[in-house]
């Protein structure tokens, strides 16, 4: 059963410094189950910093459930180029976030539950998150033949993922969150987890591709709001707690004050791409020039999200050594994001305004370097 959870409720659970009322202490000795309004990555994993924020030492242990609109996450200490096809992403509108926890890189969709557990770190505990997980499915369905990994993933029948663990860790207090995919778009799932850039290294957390599969295909009563709900039962008595599942939205600053704030700063580039570990990437491409092609080398260094270090290699009578070395001083500093190269397309533009050809092998270069970002 769901039912919308009141301010007061939250502050007197969540707050340090706040003296929960009597009856109210009574309703969540032992925890809450809380569900969020909202399908925002954004907003979502706002809720996830604002409950570890806030959550004090008493630690009432928390689960809360939360879907979202077709996004990737990544770990905290990824390289989104590495990791996902950004150029098929934009295409198609899909959301890029960047979580505080560690680990690879997963697909969302309104198929896929994500169940962060929130305790005091002493009573952090994965496995044991990940068991009830797994009472939960053989309630539901007995047959289902579904382990927990050392990783902390789920496997059903040996072999397919159908859930990924990360986690944070703060100073007393903790949460892990995992996903469990009940009917993704595999076919999406792996084409966006698939990146298409070249020549690229660095020393970021890399994901473990896995098979995947949906539950909902092996029993298709398994639906996302049946799962959650025998999670929450196994959750409820497991703490013996109300298994009132609580509706809340993450927008709302009377319930969690300064929460739009963390959510807006989960949206910047300085975390999305600012926040990728230095990286470098050598590659080339070949351009048509009468009639026979050209290579072009690229060598960039990429520190916090911008390049320290650009080296554009061409053939002289292709492009002048002053005009690469000016394209190779104008791109240091710059955002390693396309929109920048449109910015640089309109410097030259400003620089030499009467060179047709010149102006033709830039957009072509930008093109390229557009292709890698
Ligand atoms: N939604 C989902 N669920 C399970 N497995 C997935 C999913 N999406 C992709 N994958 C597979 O996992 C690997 C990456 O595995 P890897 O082990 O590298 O990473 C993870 O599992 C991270 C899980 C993070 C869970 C958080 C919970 C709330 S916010 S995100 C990927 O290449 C795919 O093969």
């Amino acid at each position: 059963m769901l039912i919308p959870f009141s301010m007061k409720n939250c502050f007197q659970l969540l707050c340090n410094h706040q003296v929960p009322a009597a009856g109210f202490k009574q309703t969540v000795k032992n925890g809450l189950i809380l569900q969020s309004v909202s399908n925002d990555v954004y907003q979502n994993l706002a809720v996830e910093d604002w409950i570890h924020d806030h959550m004090n030492l008493e630690g009432k242990p928390i689960l809360f459930f939360w879907r979202n609109s077709p996004s990737v996450v990544i770990g905290r200490h990824q390289n989104p180029w590495q990791e996902c096809n950004l150029n098929l992403m934009r295409e198609e509108g899909i959301k890029l976030a960047r979580r505080r926890s560690g680990g690879g890189t997963v697909y969302h969709d309104m198929g896929n539950i994500n169940l962060t557990f929130f305790t005091t770190k002493k009573k952090y505990d994965r496995m044991e998150n990940l068991k009830l997980i797994l009472r939960a499915l053989n309630a539901v369905q007995p047959q289902l033949d579904v382990q927990a990994t050392k990783r902390f993933d789920l496997l059903l029948d040996g072999q397919f993922k159908i859930s990924g663990t990360a986690s944070k860790i703060g100073r007393t207090t903790a949460y892990h969150h995992c996903t469990l995919l009940c009917s993704t778009d595999g076919t999406f799932l792996s084409s966006l987890l698939k990146s298409p850039y070249q020549g690229i290294r660095s020393n970021a957390t890399a994901s473990i591709p896995s098979l995947v599969k949906n539950l909902l295909e092996k029993d298709p009563t398994l639906t996302c709001e049946v799962l959650m709900n025998a999670v929450a039962t196994e959750y409820a008595a497991y703490h013996q707690i109300d298994h009132h599942i609580h509706l809340i939205n993450p927008t709302d600053e009377t319930l969690f004050p300064g929460i739009n704030s963390k959510a807006k700063e989960l949206q910047t580039w300085e975390w999305i791409y600012g926040k990728t570990p230095k990286f470098s990437i050598n590659t080339s491409f070949h351009v048509l020039y009468e009639q026979s092609h050209l290579e072009i080398k690229v060598f960039l260094d990429i520190k916090n999200g911008r390049i320290e270090i650009c080296n554009i290699e061409a053939p002289d009578h292709w492009l002048p050594l002053e005009i690469r070395d000016k394209l190779n001083s104008s791109l240091i500093g710059s955002k390693f994001c396309p929109t920048e190269t449109t910015m640089l397309t309109n410097i030259l533009l400003r620089t030499c305004p009467q060179d047709h050809k010149l102006h033709s092998k830039w957009n072509i270069l930008c093109e390229k370097i557009k292709g890698i970002m």
